[in-house]
């Protein structure tokens, strides 16, 4: 565990930071609701996401660290970026790219989100897939296809 914190040291961003962006988790940062618990929005040096781990959501410390080793290795213009992570004072927080167009899950059911639109969105979820499934300029394989 000492060797894997070292070297994802440099990821490290502290709470007081992160509690300065979220004006301390007020709920009026909140953006979103996942399987990790409750998303806030903050700026640092750009706007970011903060996951916040909160045990009752059912995912845990494990996928905590395995998010850590394996999204920091995958950098792609069709990928949200892990920007950092904290862990401290029992809290255990995710740092990502803030995507400032929202989830696609929205824009799939607006009425205004045109054909053209559509189409790209699946074109750049498949390169997002495609390199996530390609071993070649990265560590390791995400994802294999089942047919
Ligand atoms: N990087 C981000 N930028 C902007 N909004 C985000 C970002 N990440 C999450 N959100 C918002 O927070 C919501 C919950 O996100 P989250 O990824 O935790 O949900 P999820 O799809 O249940 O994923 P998981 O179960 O893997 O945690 C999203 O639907 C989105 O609205």
């Amino acid at each position: 565990m000492d060797a894997f914190l070292e070297e994802f040291q440099h990821l490290r961003i502290h709470l007081q930071e992160i509690k300065s962006a979220t004006d301390n988790f007020d709920d009026k940062k909140v953006i979103g609701t996942g399987g990790f618990g409750k998303v806030y929005q903050g700026e640092l040096s750009s706007m970011v996401a903060f996951k916040r781990l909160d045990n009752k959501f059912g995912q845990g410390n494990s996928e905590f660290w395995r998010e850590i080793m394996m999204l920091s290795r995958y950098t792609h213009e069709n990928l949200i970026s892990l920007l950092g992570f904290c862990d401290e004072d029992g809290e255990k927080i995710l740092i990502y790219e803030h995507a400032s167009n929202g989830s696609l899950d929205r824009h799939l059911r607006s009425t205004t989100f045109m054909w053209i639109q559509r189409l790209k969105a699946c074109l750049d979820a498949a390169i997002g897939l495609s390199y996530l499934h390609d071993d070649k300029g990265t560590q390791q394989r995400v994802l294999c296809w089942k047919f």
